[in-house]
């Protein structure tokens, strides 16, 4: 599989603010890569730049192996977190509008076959709920027959289940071979949609893999996590069964060994009320590389 984008030294200030430090990634093509951090972590102006909006401080972008030119922008669909759509006007003629700006469109069908907009095609666009406003804009990313898509939170303010119906749009669209650049604040839907993730915090990479090889690289078998709160002093016996660690609000530990953990923290008193044990996840992964849960 060959790198359909790769930046090297991506830097961006903004005043004295460095918003993305020096950060260096490459994109299989057909993939659905995700960008995850919290707020103000540089997801969006990391996008920006890759999608040729936002002019880099330092660094290099490449599609294709060339450096990105004017022709890029017609090889690439994105959708932005708030886009103005045209009012008065439905999503059929929006898709119609947006349609007539290119050489080469994707067939009308396709689209809303692609992006479920059958039942909204005679809204108008100023009565659309979160979810399908984020289809419709889905749907305009797509026009252009683009070879990959970059979407920026596209789920952020959408219910469970519109959440759920928007990431099987996007599983849709990857198996067109579109490759796909995701930023989310959500690690469950990173977990689903994405075949390889970057943590970013602090305008920084922390980390770069699958999300399968993170976790086998961060986590031994279970996780345990009881309340810091009277339990800060974890039993010395611990330490050679388990990975301890003190976080914000509780005690992380990672163990292989579970009925030992928990038979030696019974020995030790500790206080086991609010424990809660589960295999752990790209949550808890962020939690553990950043020291606090994401800021949504
Ligand atoms: N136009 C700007 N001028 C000055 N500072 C900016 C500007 N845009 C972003 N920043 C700052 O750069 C840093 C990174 O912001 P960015 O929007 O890229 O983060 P993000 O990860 O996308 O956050 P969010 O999840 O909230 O969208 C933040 O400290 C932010 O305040």
């Amino acid at each position: 599989m060959s790198d359909i984008m790769t930046i090297r030294g991506l830097t961006k200030d903004y005043g004295t603010i460095r918003a993305v430090d020096s950060i260096d990634f490459s994109i299989p093509e057909g993939i659905c890569f995700g960008l995850l951090g919290p707020n103000g972590a540089g997801k969006t102006t990391t996008i920006e730049m890759m999608e040729g909006i936002l002019t880099p401080t330092a660094g290099q972008i490449t599609f294709r192996g060339k450096e990105l030119d004017t022709r890029f922008r017609e090889r690439i669909g994105i959708q932005f977190q708030s886009t103005a759509l045209p009012e008065f006007i439905t999503v059929r003629e929006t898709l119609e509008l947006f349609s007539a700006f290119y050489p080469n469109p994707r067939p009308m069908d396709e689209v809303i076959r692609l992006c479920s907009l059958e039942d909204i095609l005679e809204q108008d666009n100023r009565k659309l709920s979160g979810g399908q406003r984020q289809r419709m804009l889905l749907g305009l990313a797509i026009i252009p027959k683009p070879e990959m898509i970059f979407l920026d939170e596209p789920t952020t303010g959408l219910d469970p289940q519109a959440r759920r119906n928007f990431w099987d749009l996007i599983q849709g669209i990857k198996k067109e071979k579109t490759t796909i650049l995701l930023t989310t604040h959500y690690m469950d839907e990173a977990q689903i949609l994405c075949d390889q993730i970057a943590i970013m915090d602090h305008g920084k990479v922390l980390e770069l893999d699958t999300p399968q090889r993170l976790l086998a690289k961060h986590f031994d078998g279970a996780l345990v996590r009881i309340p810091r709160e009277g339990n800060s002093t974890i039993p010395d016996r611990l330490s050679a069964l388990a990975h301890t660690e003190i976080l914000d609000d509780h005690v992380a530990i990672t163990t292989s060994n579970l009925d030992t953990t928990v038979k030696h923290l019974l020995e030790a008193g500790i206080n086991l009320e609010g424990l809660s044990i589960h295999k752990p996840n790209l949550e808890d992964l962020f939690i553990k590389l950043t020291g606090s849960s994401l800021r949504a």
